[in-house]
């Protein structure tokens, strides 16, 4: 009989889950994918269903990847949330199957998996793409990805000087009391923007926050939120003038609004950076617009099984 499934919580699967075992995981698989050998690293584009009651949408994210043989699925619901902050603007569950039977392992708590491994991935992109003398780090948008990216950023690089700014001063606060480390709140993003080096947009804003005009020639932006085909984070001059690397073209085909609206040509995925079959224009402004995929929870959520089922 097919073993029971087990269900890891948020703070179970928190406390397995490290960025070190993290990042050597998403580079090896972010290159396998851009191998583009579809039998090896099998993820299609997710399917997203509007919630339309509640400004949402429920996004289904299947991935197998063959050689490790871990097949996963995460479920994810986001939502525009404009007026009540008290509800979650993102919620998921992760389904680890045993890959021979069909049964699902463990079903987990998606929530630090999505921010550690977003967090980790554009901390890769960054590794590659950022100036190499990057000095000042710019966050917009305080929420829980610009915390994961927060923790992550200043764990791997030194900056002289870290600034956020959100929409309110209020959830700036609260994110700079949350933190450990130094930063400076602005309430301008324009004057947050200026001089960085290294942009971080983390927002769940649906039209532009941050504009070319404001970027330092050659700072590199990594590009989270606007993950619908008709949400805008970045400006059409930015897209115009960045290089454009993403994590995946399909994805961002049907995806980015920064992207589909600003009629921007992808450069190259993260993946293929990685496998050295496309280069990493460091010198040049660069964009890394995010939108996530599957097979970046299923790394995620196979060490945190390993290393939970190692622990009992
Ligand atoms: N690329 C990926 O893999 C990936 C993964 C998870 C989440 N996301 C997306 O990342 C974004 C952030 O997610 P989160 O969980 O941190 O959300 P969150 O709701 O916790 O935080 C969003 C933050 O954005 C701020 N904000 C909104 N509009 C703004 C504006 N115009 N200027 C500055 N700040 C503004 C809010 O005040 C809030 O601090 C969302 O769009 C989410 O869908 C992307
Ligand atoms: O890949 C993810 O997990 C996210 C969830 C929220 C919307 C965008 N993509």
């Amino acid at each position: 009989m097919a073993e029971q499934p087990v269900f890891l919580s948020d703070d179970v699967v928190a406390r397995f889950l490290s960025y070190d075992e993290l990042i050597p995981k998403l580079e090896e698989v972010l290159g396998q994918f851009s191998r583009g050998v579809s039998s090896e690293v099998v993820q299609p584009v997710r399917s997203v269903m509007p919630i339309h009651n509640h400004h949402g949408y429920l996004g289904l994210m299947p991935a197998y990847i063959a050689h490790e043989d871990i097949l996963c699925t995460k479920m994810v619901a986001f939502y525009r949330r404009e007026g009540n902050l008290n509800l979650p603007s993102t919620q998921a569950t992760v389904l680890l199957f045993n890959p021979e039977y069909g049964n699902v392992r463990a079903v987990m708590d998606g929530l630090d998996i999505t921010h550690k491994r977003t967090a980790a991935v554009s901390a890769i992109s960054a590794k590659l793409l950022m100036p190499a003398q990057s000095d000042v780090l710019c966050i917009l948008g305080c929420g829980h990805q610009a915390v994961s990216h927060y923790e992550i950023f200043t764990r791997l690089f030194s900056f002289k000087e870290v600034r956020v700014c959100s929409r309110t001063l209020e959830t700036a606060e609260r994110f700079a009391a949350r933190v450990q480390g130094p930063m400076k709140v602005f309430t301008s993003a324009e004057e947050a923007v200026h001089g960085a080096d290294l942009i971080i947009t983390v927002t769940n804003s649906s039209e532009p926050v941050l504009f070319g005009e404001w970027v330092k020639p050659g700072a590199h932006v990594a590009a989270v939120g606007a993950c619908r085909p008709d949400w805008r984070e970045l400006d059409d001059v930015l897209m115009r003038d960045a290089v454009i690397y993403v994590d995946t073209r399909e994805g961002a085909a049907v995806e980015s609004g920064d992207i589909i609206l600003s009629g921007a040509e992808v450069f190259a995925e993260v993946g293929e950076v990685l496998n050295g079959t496309r280069p990493a224009l460091r010198n040049k402004t660069t964009v890394f617009k995010s939108l996530g995929m599957g097979i970046q929870d299923a790394v995620a959520a196979k060490l945190v099984f390993d290393k939970w089922k190692s622990s009992q």
